[in-house]
């Protein structure tokens, strides 16, 4: 199983955005982690295509879209286009899951779908066999710097077991507070995608990005 740490940019200086994405690319990380958020499937806006494109030309960091938006369908081409090499939906926001998820690996990316806290993991039972990566989220979705949902563990182990269960090896994203204290045990659970924003981008963004990377390698 290979590990992985996605850092959120959503916690970033945007004033000095590329320097800090060059940080975390030098500290080790090979994916990094873009929300997209558009205020009707979450309360919150934050940023889309455009910040995508300029970013996809300044750096080759795996580009983990995480789209917290309705109808994700819809926008699925222009994300490939702009430069997602994996782009993560909403359950919650899909009509037509099955569809969706078709229509991403149709497109030539890679196909995630992400579970709210409070959504069971059996919603995903049919579908399970035809995706790249299962996010569950571990806060609810919307803003940084919040607090692990401790049950959201549980749902971590029961959904790689399941996975064991069908002979997959599919990824397993957590993400929303995710730090030196709860990695570990998410990790155990069965977790081998890491976002982190706050535990990245507040601080020492060189030292906090090797300390999970270290950690990450160590537990793993
Ligand atoms: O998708 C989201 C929030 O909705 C995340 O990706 C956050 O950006 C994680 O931030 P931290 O909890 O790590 O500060
Ligand atoms: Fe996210």
């Amino acid at each position: 199983m290979k590990y992985e740490l996605s850092p959120s940019i959503l916690a970033a200086d945007f004033n000095r955005l590329g320097e800090q994405i060059k940080k975390v690319e030098e500290a080790g990380t090979r994916w990094l982690h873009f929300d997209v958020m558009d205020g009707i499937f979450v309360p919150s806006i934050s940023f889309g295509m455009p910040v995508l494109a300029s970013l996809k030309k300044e750096t080759s960091l795996f580009m983990d879209v995480h789209l917290m938006i309705t109808d994700p369908g819809r926008y699925v081409d222009t994300f490939m286009n702009n430069g997602a090499d994996m782009l993560t939906v909403h359950a919650e926001a899909c009509t037509h899951l099955d569809r969706t998820i078709a229509q991403i690996k149709e497109a030539g990316c890679r196909a995630g779908v992400a579970l709210n806290p409070a959504t069971p993991v059996s919603v995903l039972e049919h579908v399970l066999d035809t995706v790249d990566m299962v996010l569950i989220m571990t806060v609810n979705p919307g803003f940084g710097g919040q607090k692990y949902i401790p049950y959201c563990t549980r749902k971590v182990a029961v959904l790689r077991n399941e996975f064991d269960r069908r002979g997959l090896d599919t990824d397993i994203q957590v993400d929303g507070g995710i730090t030196t204290d709860t990695l570990p045990e998410v990790l155990k659970a069965g977790a081998n995608i890491f976002v982190a924003g706050s535990a990245v981008f507040k601080g020492d963004i060189t030292k906090n990005a090797k300390e999970l990377l270290e950690l990450m390698e160590h537990e793993a």
